[in-house]
C-alpha cells in the first residue's frame, strides 16, 4: 500500500512528542474517592520519576466547585521536586493565581471555552468575561516570569449546546495566544470528535498558529482518542495530554469520561516509532497502584492487557 497515509505515518518515525500529564488534576478532581495530600503527592511523585516532564499537578480553583482540589497547595509542598520537570496548575482568576504563586508552581493555565453555555456551567461567566479575567492573569504572571498555558475546552462538542464551530474554537486559539499563551490545549471535553473532525477543527486553529503551540486534550469517552491523536499528528502537531489510568473527567461535563491513558498513548506512539523519554513500565506500576488508592478500575487498555512480552517493549 502507498496511500498519502501510509506515507504520513511513516514520516512520524524518530520525532519527540512532548506529553503532559494530567492524572493528578484533571484525573483526580472528579473522583468521588478523596486522597489526601501526601497521596495525591505521592503520585506526582511516581509520574515524575516515570521520565514525566510535564506534570498539572493542582488547580487553584473555588474549593466550593471542585472540592477534590481544595488542597492543591498542600500537593504541592509536598511534592519531591525533579529537576527539568514543570509542575504547573490551573488558574481561573487572580484569586488562584495569586494562591499558585504562593505554592510555588512553575507554570499557571487559564482555561476558555468554544461554547458559551459550558463557559457559563464551568467558569461562572461568558466567554468574553473569562478572557478578561485571564488578560489580569496573563499581565501578572508575564511579570513573574511564569509561562502561561492556555485550554479551550468542547472543541469537538459541548454537553449542553451540542455543536460548536470550527470558527469558534479557532477564536478562543486567537485570544489565548494574543494573552500570551505560549500554547493552547484543544480539548474534546466529551469525547465526541472523530478524526476526520478533528482534522478539520485543527486545521482552521492551525491558520491562527503553528503547530508547536497547540495540543491535543482529548478524552476517551467514545473511544475515539487514539485515532483522534493520530489525525493531530498527521497535520504536525506533537503535544498531547494524558491521564495515568484514564483517569478523571469534568464536573460540568456529565457521562465525559477520563482524558485517554497516558499508557496507552505511549503504546501507541512507541509503535510508530515516536520518542517521549517516559519509561512505559514504569508508568504501568504507577497506574495500578493509584487505582488501587483510589479503589477504581485502571482505564488503560495497556495497563489491563500489561505489555506483551514477545514484543520486548
Ligand atoms: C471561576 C470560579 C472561581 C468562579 O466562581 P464564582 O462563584 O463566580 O466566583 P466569585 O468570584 O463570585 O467568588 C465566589 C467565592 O469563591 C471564592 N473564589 C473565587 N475564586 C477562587 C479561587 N481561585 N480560589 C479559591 N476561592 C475562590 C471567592 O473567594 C468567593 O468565596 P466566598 O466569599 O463565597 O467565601 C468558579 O466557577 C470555579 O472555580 N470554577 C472552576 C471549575 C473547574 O475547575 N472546572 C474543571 C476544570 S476545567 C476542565 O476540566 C476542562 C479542561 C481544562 O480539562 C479541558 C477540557 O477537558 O476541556
Amino acid at each position: 500500500m502507498n496511500t498519502r497515509t501510509d506515507l504520513a505515518l511513516s514520516t512520524l518515525q524518530g520525532q519527540r512528542v512532548s506529553i503532559v500529564e494530567m492524572g493528578a488534576r484533571d484525573g483526580l478532581q472528579n473522583e468521588t474517592t478523596q486522597l489526601s495530600a501526601n497521596v495525591k503527592a505521592g503520585l506526582v511523585d511516581r509520574l515524575a520519576a516515570s521520565g514525566l516532564q510535564r506534570i498539572e499537578t493542582g488547580s487553584f480553583v473555588s474549593p466550593k466547585w471542585i472540592p477534590q482540589m481544595a488542597d492543591s497547595d498542600q500537593v504541592f509542598a509536598a511534592i519531591t521536586r525533579l529537576p527539568g520537570v514543570r509542575y504547573s496548575a490551573l488558574t481561573p482568576n487572580m484569586q488562584g493565581f495569586e494562591r499558585a504563586m504562593q505554592a510555588g508552581v512553575d507554570e499557571v493555565a487559564v482555561f476558555a471555552a468554544a461554547s458559551e453555555m459550558f463557559s457559563q456551567k464551568n467558569i461562572n461567566c461568558s466567554i468574553q468575561e473569562s478572557i478578561r479575567r485571564f488578560t489580569e492573569v496573563c499581565a501578572a504572571a508575564k511579570s513573574a516570569g511564569i509561562p502561561v498555558r492556555g485550554y479551550v475546552s468542547c472543541a469537538m462538542g459541548c454537553p449542553y449546546q451540542g455543536d460548536v464551530s470550527a470558527e469558534d474554537v479557532a477564536m478562543a486559539v486567537r485570544e489565548l495566544m494574543a494573552l500570551g499563551c505560549y500554547e493552547v490545549s484543544i480539548g474534546d471535553t466529551i469525547g465526541t470528535g472523530t478524526p476526520h473532525h478533528v482534522q478539520s477543527v485543527l486545521s482552521r486553529c492551525l491558520q491562527e498558529t503553528g503547530p508547536a503551540q497547540l495540543a491535543m486534550h482529548f478524552h476517551d469517552t467514545y473511544g475515539q482518542a487514539l485515532a483522534n491523536l493520530t489525525a493531530g499528528l498527521q497535520l504536525g502537531l506533537r503535544t498531547i495530554d494524558a491521564s495515568v489510568a484514564g483517569l478523571g473527567g469534568c464536573p460540568y461535563a456529565q457521562g465525559a469520561s477520563g482524558n485517554v491513558a497516558t499508557e496507552d498513548v505511549l503504546f501507541m506512539l512507541q509503535g510508530l516509532g515516536m520518542e517521549t523519554g517516559i519509561d512505559l513500565p514504569r508508568l504501568i506500576d504507577t497506574s495500578h497502584w493509584i487505582c488501587t488508592q483510589l479503589n477504581r478500575r485502571n482505564q488503560s487498555r495497556v495497563s489491563l492487557a500489561g505489555l506483551p512480552v514477545a514484543r520486548g517493549i
